[in-house]
């Protein structure tokens, strides 16, 4: 048992109304009336090409149907995982169940290195290639047969009859990890013993050293299907992102800057991503995918959360969160004063 699990996690409120992505003008948007609505798009969504009647009441319609989804989410999400629990037969059982044997021995000597009493970040720092962008380092997490395993299992869930829930208004063709199963035994396992040890020496100013849940999900892109990803910033403190497979051509990731700053006065570096391997980086680090030119890319991603950080400000909406009710880890606000946890306290 663990402290985490004592915790009861919640939502903010503004998940109902910030942050809708309006993928036919790649546009995150914010909808609290129609009115504010028309305030404060109308003109800018004219520009983008969406200017007759229709079009425009296309968008009102995608918004609210999103709103629905959004305020049914806990609900259906549990109904989920509970019809996968009974209908879903797995392929790959142990998959769901984190091994040492999975990981790749160069992680599990970063690991070690960052458990020890007198690591230091220059230390780490050292074991590490260099910053694949500012504060972005990539380093091998699993071994190749683990990534082939996990893979296989995931197919083999897309194509059960099991429902699946799609991680975010962006990916449509992910999985969310939590339905399926995977938080307790890997996911939790992963963030807790593996991952923390070196988020607390990497960002230690963004959360990283009382992450405390996690949203976990896997995104897929296929030649068919999406092929890219828009620049956008996480619902994380720190986020992993580990390329699964399978066999791809481009795709790369990019970075500019954190979400404060301006498009026009960011930088974007474009980052190789290969199989096997991790990216760690700040949640709010803007980044996207580049399009796929052939083949399919599985990525499994983790985004991690402090509520010591995100109680004092909600990264979606920049205000203080209005906590709401959720399932499992939910957003990963809780209601403990922030002092709750001197460990986590910067010092
Ligand atoms: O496709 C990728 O590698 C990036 C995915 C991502 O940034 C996300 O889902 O937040
Ligand atoms: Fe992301």
């Amino acid at each position: 048992m663990t402290t985490d699990d004592a915790a009861q996690f919640y939502l903010c409120n503004c998940f109902t109304t910030d942050n809708f992505f309006l993928e036919d003008f790649s546009l995150h948007v914010r909808f609290v009336s129609e009115q504010q609505f028309r305030l404060d798009y109308e003109a800018l969504l004219r520009r983008l090409g969406c200017v007759t009647d229709q079009q425009f009441e296309d968008v009102l319609n995608k918004i609210s149907q999103e709103v629905d989804r959004r305020r049914r989410l806990s609900a259906t999400s549990a109904e989920r995982a509970a019809a996968i629990k009974d209908v879903y037969r797995p392929l790959h059982p142990h998959v769901y169940h984190l091994q040492e044997s999975y990981l790749a021995p160069k992680f599990k000597q970063i690991v070690e290195y960052c458990r020890g009493g007198d690591s230091s970040v220059e230390g780490l720092l050292e074991l590490l290639e260099e910053e694949a962008a500012v504060r972005v380092y990539r380093f091998p997490v699993f071994e190749k047969s683990f990534c082939d395993e996990l893979v296989e299992e995931l197919e083999h869930f897309e194509k059960s009859s099991a429902p699946k829930g799609r991680p975010n208004t962006m990916n449509h063709y992910g999985i969310l990890l939590n339905e399926l199963g995977f938080d307790e035994g890997f996911v939790t396992p992963l963030r807790e013993q593996y991952l923390r040890p070196l988020t607390s020496l990497l960002y230690p100013d963004c959360g990283g050293r009382c992450l405390d849940s996690h949203k976990a999900f896997v995104v897929k892109y296929d030649i068919n299907e999406d092929l890219d990803l828009s620049y956008h910033y996480d619902n994380a403190e720190v986020t992993l992102n580990v390329s699964l497979g399978k066999d791809f051509t481009e795709g790369n990731l990019y970075f500019g800057d954190m979400k404060q700053v301006p498009l026009s006065e960011t930088e974007c570096s474009e980052v190789e991503h290969r199989v096997c391997e991790g990216l760690l980086h700040r949640g709010q680090h803007m980044h996207g995918a580049l399009p796929i030119s052939s083949g399919q890319r599985w990525n499994l991603i983790v985004w991690m959360r402090a509520s010591q950080e995100r109680n004092k400000l909600c990264p979606m909406c920049n205000k203080r969160p209005t906590l709401v009710e959720g399932e499992g880890f939910a957003d990963g606000f809780t209601k403990h004063p922030a002092t709750q946890n001197p460990s986590c306290a910067l010092t």
